[in-house]
């Protein structure tokens, strides 16, 4: 991650980095240009033809005036002679004004039109290459809240994102514009460009500095917002209402929300009216340097240098060039701003996977002949000073079934995702029949493992799909979704539910059926089944089924599993003695490893956890 280029929380944006940050434009605009070069190219066009409008209006203008004037100069239009074509020329002007009026309406729309197809376009497009980028990223940079962080401003600021694409086109055409104003102006008199510059850098400069502190404080509160978002779920949200009831949390969260925004609120009110003071003095100076250049040009007029045709031209022209200047300028800042946002969205892309796939990954061994052994292994959370596992050695031999004892937070759960290479091994290594698993491609790893984990996820899906999820390229082959639910019992559910397998599941969505916590539990289990998988896990896949289900699903998992490969976790030592090895853990070290028998008869933690379950059931 590039960090270093990303402005620190607390101090302004400086010029330089405004200015570098511009440099993230032409990507921008690549990836607009991907998304739509026809809508793109149409557009700029159009916009370059809208930027001579302005000029060529004011001109006709003052063509139509010196017109007028120079009839009631040879005594009105309706009486001199030889003024019929005078009259003319001057109806044309008028006709050519009123077209050139029309064309820019029209111009004008079809534009904005192209802005927001094209802002709508870029913003699907850039979601879906976050999801993209995001679902190839690994496990534990989404439990890092720095990169949570950079997620989240990346993903806020896709509406954004359209609105500087519309700022970045429209500063070009004003631009244009300005150019075209410019040099009649400058033509009368270049002074007039100086006493400009002077009405309006004072309130481009302000509008800088204020820009600058509203992005460090928006910066500032990534976090607390993250939180307020949390809180708002929690507060309503169909998955937390029964806790939040039960233990009246609403007060507790309401209040911690209502501290948390109005400490927004504060922060944002007293920066909002500085802004607007500063605001009106700006203003103040710009129409100071406006009434003097109006003054400058009075006087010439009157001093008979310039026509009254010329007065409006050159008034007009110094409005509209301040109002253009007032808008490039302010808009630079926000331009400078987005483009500043445009850094979180493509530090996000930078953001590489560490599990990557070697350049000739070796094909995944079917079938597996010495199994996995662990060398040495151990592995630390990121920011974790502790190891959750470590000098774990040992071998999961090829069709053996292997249970993993221990308390909460012995780190069989990690272990798990390290075998699947959710994560690397911080020290030591795995290898599946005497080769590093890094050597493999991650993505035929997962394809030839089937696990189920403790919190596996509760999809607001019909009943197929649930299962399917398992193997989701076969979501369409309803015969192996039904065999997979026989296998894990789910088939008897599916048999009560009114759309059977094509019963919305939950009830966030249409008409959902809410199940029981066993009842998901078996549905999950089904998961598993969809792949012919070698190696099978299952993390206390049956701590919400009752007794009667937990043995029928073992007995099932016991024939299924016959002659390959599958770990289990579990808390309950009905079922861990069904394995015929068990790996004891303790903070994150590897106790003891036997079967049932040989570590009862060791008498060591094994036999006293047992003991212990025992005793209750006395
Ligand atoms: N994503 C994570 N980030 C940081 N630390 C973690 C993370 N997940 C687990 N840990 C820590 O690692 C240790 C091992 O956790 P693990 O989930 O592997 O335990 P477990 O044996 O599966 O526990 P349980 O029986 O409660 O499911 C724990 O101390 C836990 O606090």
């Amino acid at each position: 991650m590039k960090n270093a280029r990303t402005p620190s929380t607390d101090a302004p944006l400086t010029w330089k980095q405004r200015l570098n940050a511009l440099r993230n434009l032409p990507r921008f605009f690549g990836l607009v240009w991907q998304t739509s070069p026809g809508i793109m190219l149409a557009n700029g066009i159009l916009r370059i033809a809208r930027s001579a409008i302005p000029v060529s209006t004011l001109y006709v203008g003052k063509l139509i005036i010196d017109q007028v004037v120079l009839l009631l100069r040879n005594g009105g239009g309706a009486t001199a002679g030889g003024s019929t074509s005078a009259m003319t020329w001057l109806w044309e002007l008028v006709a050519i004004e009123f077209g050139l009026a029309l064309f820019s309406d029209g111009l004008m729309r079809v534009i904005n039109l192209m802005d927001s197809l094209l802002g709508e376009k870029f913003a699907n497009f850039t979601s879906v290459k976050i999801m993209e980028h995001a679902a190839s990223l690994d496990l534990d940079q989404f439990e890092d809240t720095t990169f949570y962080d950079k997620l989240e401003r990346a993903r806020q600021q896709t509406t954004g994102r359209t609105v500087l694409l519309s700022q970045v086109l429209g500063q070009v055409q004003d631009l244009i514009s300005m150019g075209f104003l410019a040099v009649g102006l400058m033509t009368f008199n270049p002074w007039l460009i100086l006493l400009l510059l002077v009405a309006v850098v004072p309130a481009f400069l302000g509008e800088s500095y204020f820009n600058d502190r509203s992005y460090t404080l928006m910066r500032a509160q990534t976090a607390e917002r993250r939180e307020l978002d949390y809180l708002r779920y929690l507060g309503a949200s169909d998955e937390t209402a029964k806790e939040v009831k039960l233990f009246s949390l609403s007060r507790f969260l309401i209040d911690r929300f209502q501290a948390l925004s109005d400490k927004f609120y504060i922060d944002s009110r007293s920066l909002a009216i500085q802004r607007s003071t500063w605001g009106t003095v700006f203003s103040l100076l710009g129409s100071l340097g406006y009434y003097s250049a109006y003054v400058v040009i009075i006087l010439r007029a009157v001093h008979g240098q310039l026509s009254i045709g010329d007065l409006t031209f050159l008034a007009g022209s110094f409005r509209q060039l301040r109002s253009l200047l007032e808008g490039i300028l302010t808009r630079f800042t926000s331009v400078s701003q987005g483009a500043i946002y445009l850094q979180d969205l493509f530090e996000f892309f930078e953001i590489k996977p560490r599990i990557t796939r070697v350049a000739h990954p070796r094909p995944f061994p079917k079938p597996i002949r010495e199994g996995f052994t662990f060398e040495d292994v151990g592995f630390r959370y990121l920011h974790s000073e502790r190891w959750a596992n470590r000098h774990l050695s040992f071998t999961l031999r090829p069709g053996e079934r292997l249970a993993l004892v221990g308390e909460n937070g012995a780190g069989k759960t990690t272990l798990i995702k390290l075998l699947t290479r959710l994560y690397d091994p911080t020290e030591g290594r795995i290898l599946l029949d005497g080769v590093d698993l890094r050597e493999y491609d991650p993505d035929e790893v997962r394809r030839q493992v089937g696990v189920i984990f403790q919190d596996y996820l509760r999809y607001q899906m019909t009943m197929a799909q649930n299962i399917a999820v398992g193997n989701i390229l076969h979501k369409e082959d309803r015969q192996l979704i039904e065999t997979s639910a026989e296998k894990s019992l789910a088939n008897l559910l599916a048999e009560r539910l009114p759309g059977r397998y094509d019963q919305e599941l939950g009830r966030r969505f249409r008409q959902g059926v809410e199940l029981s916590g066993g009842e998901w539990q078996k549905i999950a289990l089904a998961r598993a089944y969809m792949r012919d998988a070698q190696l099978l896990i299952l993390d206390e896949p049956t701590a919400a089924l009752d007794a009667r289900a937990e043995y029928e699903v073992f007995q099932r998992f016991s024939e299924l599993t016959k002659g390959r490969t599958a770990v289990l976790i579990s808390h309950r030592f009905s079922t861990v003695r069904m394995a015929d090895r068990i790996l004891v853990l303790d903070k994150g070290e590897m106790v003891e490893m036997g079967s049932h028998e040989e570590l009862l008869e060791k008498d060591g933690r094994y036999a006293e956890l047992f003991h212990l379950q025992a005793q209750g059931y006395r």
